[in-house]
């Protein structure tokens, strides 16, 4: 499974560029390019609004299977339509581009579905 990183195709699996952790800089940046994310130190946290319980499960099984292929796993609050989603490396006890990366996924997921980002 090979992910786009800027210009150049790089395999987590081999690169250690996915998976070190991001300085502030590289996080503000490329969070301008996720509306509904926000940092909270060593974590990065949405919630969503999908029109109904079945469209926010349905949005939990798409994460779920971007999560698995890319072998990086959200935190996933479910309450009712509304689903929330944290972000980190355990690994590295920070923020790296697996998280960046995971949250597009999730935003693709969730504008596919009609679900809203919240705040
Ligand atoms: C052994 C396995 O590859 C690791 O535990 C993976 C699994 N999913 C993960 N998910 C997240 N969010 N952080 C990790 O460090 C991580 N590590």
């Amino acid at each position: 499974m090979r992910l786009g990183f800027g210009d150049r195709l790089v395999d987590p699996c081999q690169s250690g560029a996915m998976s070190r952790l991001l300085n502030h800089e590289e996080i503000d940046r490329q969070l301008g390019d996720l509306p509904g994310w926000a940092v909270d130190g060593p974590l990065m946290r949405a919630t969503f609004e999908a029109p109904d319980f079945p469209a926010a499960i349905r949005l939990v099984d798409e994460v779920a299977a971007d999560a698995e292929s890319m072998n990086h796993h959200p935190d996933i609050d479910i309450r009712w339509r509304t689903v929330g989603f944290v972000l980190s490396t355990h690994d590295q006890g920070g923020l790296t581009q697996l998280d960046v990366e995971l949250a597009h996924q999730i935003s693709q997921a969730a504008a596919r579905i009609g679900a809203q980002a919240r705040g």
